[in-house]
């Protein structure tokens, strides 16, 4: 039987309540992820262009592209208990594109015109991370992921992007030096997963220097825009460790082995333009216009078709991902060892009694 313009028009109708009411997001939100995690990806056929409860449904389904089962069954359970946490409060208000998402002390995360803005916000300390500023960095990945918001940007308050690593995370760990060791490689595997799977466009705006891991991390970036002020360091032979967030995989494929090594294996620190040059920087910006027109161009950005964005970093990412986690739990053993070896309890002693500073 056709369907009548009228048909038509109250179908249309019926979809833009639909589309008004935020709860039905969050039940086509719910519904895909119960599917991903219990399914896995896509297999509903494509549904016709009038049968719109479906085809709602095989969008929101599709969206979330090769996610494993696992990580969409976490961040079904994540969206299900923030759902109950903000019934318990709900003065809170509901989180949307325009409105401050959750604060923490040091890592500060907002979400306005489409964009999750995560900053490393610790500037007395360089931006320096903590064991858990990585877990909030983890949390707000997450919830950028299933949000209304079209892509996730970091950046650092202060001079500093960020300083790595903060190396009193394990002087200052309770327990032994092997269990913080341990309990640093699971956090750290976990920490670089939630950037594997990160499903929409990930974009670093480098204010100023940036050392460690918040430089390998740039690897697993779609963008990275850097102040002509900002610099890339990752001093791991110095501290006797080794690189992480699958840089040692990441790097000597976009730059080579030889300017790869440069860099991990001999703390070569880069300028903006020669991270440019190595392809590790999309665009280098003079400092005094930097955030005007990084902004204006992330703001653009943000308007492109979200879909569209995501599909086309899903098919990038696709062929990549199985390697990647691999790549990242191998860093994270190795890693793990290199924290109770002589050679890195020394750097980290130096650094923390100021003998010396890298
Ligand atoms: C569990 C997951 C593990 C993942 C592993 C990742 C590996 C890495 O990220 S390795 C990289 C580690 N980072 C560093 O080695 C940088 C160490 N910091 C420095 O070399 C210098 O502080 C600096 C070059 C960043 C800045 O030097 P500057 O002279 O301008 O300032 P400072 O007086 O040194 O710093 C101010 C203040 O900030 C503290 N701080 C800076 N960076 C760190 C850090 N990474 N960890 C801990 N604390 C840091 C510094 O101690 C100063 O604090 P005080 O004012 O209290 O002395």
């Amino acid at each position: 039987m056709r369907a009548s313009q009228q048909d038509f028009e109250n179908a249309l109708n019926q979809v833009k309540l639909l589309k008004k009411d935020p709860g039905n997001e969050v039940k086509l939100r719910l519904y895909a992820l119960y599917k991903q995690a219990t399914d896995g990806p896509c297999n509903m056929p494509k549904p016709g262009m009038l049968d719109f409860v479906n085809k709602a449904k095989w969008d929101a389904w599709n969206a979330l592209g090769s996610l494993p089962k696992e990580t969409a069954r976490q961040n079904y359970v994540d969206l299900v208990s923030s759902l109950s946490s903000s019934s318990e409060a709900p003065s809170q208000g509901k989180r949307g594109a325009d409105e401050k998402a959750r604060e923490s002390k040091d890592i500060l995360v907002t979400s306005e015109d489409g964009i999750t803005k995560i900053t490393f916000n610790r500037p007395t300390k360089k931006n320096a991370i903590t064991s858990q500023m990585y877990r909030d960095i983890i949390l707000a990945l997450k919830n950028a992921s299933t949000d209304n918001t079209v892509m996730a940007v970091f950046t650092g308050t202060g001079d500093y992007y960020c300083s790595g690593n903060d190396l009193t995370n394990f002087t200052s760990a309770t327990g032994g030096i092997e269990e913080a060791a341990s309990n640093g490689a699971v956090l750290l595997r976990d920490f670089v997963n939630s950037f594997i799977d990160f499903p929409k466009p990930l974009v670093a705006v480098v204010n100023g220097p940036a050392v460690g891991i918040s430089v390998t991390l740039l690897g697993l970036f779609d963008g990275v825009f850097a102040s002509d002020r900002a610099t890339f360091h990752t001093p791991f032979s110095q501290l006797g460790q080794s690189p992480e967030a699958c840089s040692s995989y990441t790097f000597p494929k976009m730059m080579g082995s030889a300017k790869a090594a440069e860099m991990l294996l001999f703390g070569k620190k880069l300028t903006a333009r020669e991270a440019w040059a190595q392809g590790l920087v999309t665009e280098v910006f003079p400092e005094n216009t930097f955030e005007t027109e990084v902004w204006t161009r992330l703001k653009t950005y943000a308007k492109l078709p979200p879909n569209a964005m995501r599909i086309s970093k899903e098919l990038i990412r696709k062929n990549e991902k199985e390697k990647l986690y691999a790549v990242n739990a191998e860093e994270c053993t190795t890693l793990q060892a290199r924290w109770l070896s002589e050679e890195c309890m020394n750097a980290i002693m130096s650094f923390v009694s100021r003998k010396s500073k890298l």
